[in-house]
């Protein structure tokens, strides 16, 4: 296993919700990654940034990590569940709010 994947694997594992995305919350650097910012911003979850332009081996790696190919990537509970598109459409049927209840995490407005 090479030091990105142990990397990789400790962040999504010791924190509830990861972003690996371009640029950081506070300042995307890219419309997509800035998309998926604005939701999890909007649905009220904490989660951690992880900005891949900062590092060219944790851009390559965390591709390689899920078998995705591309930025944003985000993962609750140390599971991948998707980029921009499939994070959008969750947004808008519920189902990111439903699935990040469902992994006990705090959303905004919930009970
Ligand atoms: N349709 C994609 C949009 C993301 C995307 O196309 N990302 C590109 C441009 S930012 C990417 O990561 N390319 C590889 C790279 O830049 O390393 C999604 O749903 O997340
Ligand atoms: S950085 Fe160009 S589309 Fe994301």
């Amino acid at each position: 296993m090479s030091g990105i994947h142990d990397f990789i694997d400790n962040e999504v594992k010791t924190n509830d919700v990861v972003l690996f995305m371009k640029g950081t919350p506070e300042f995307p650097q890219c419309g997509f990654s800035g998309q998926v910012v604005q939701i999890l911003d909007y649905v009220g979850v904490d989660y951690k940034g992880i900005n891949v332009l900062a590092d060219a081996d944790i851009r390559q790696g965390i591709k390689d990590y899920s078998n995705w190919p591309t930025i944003p990537q985000l993962y609750v509970k140390g599971e991948f569940v998707g980029g921009c598109d499939i994070v959008r459409e969750m947004f808008q049927s519920g189902e990111l709010q439903t699935h990040l209840q469902g992994q006990g995490i705090a959303v905004k407005g919930a009970a």
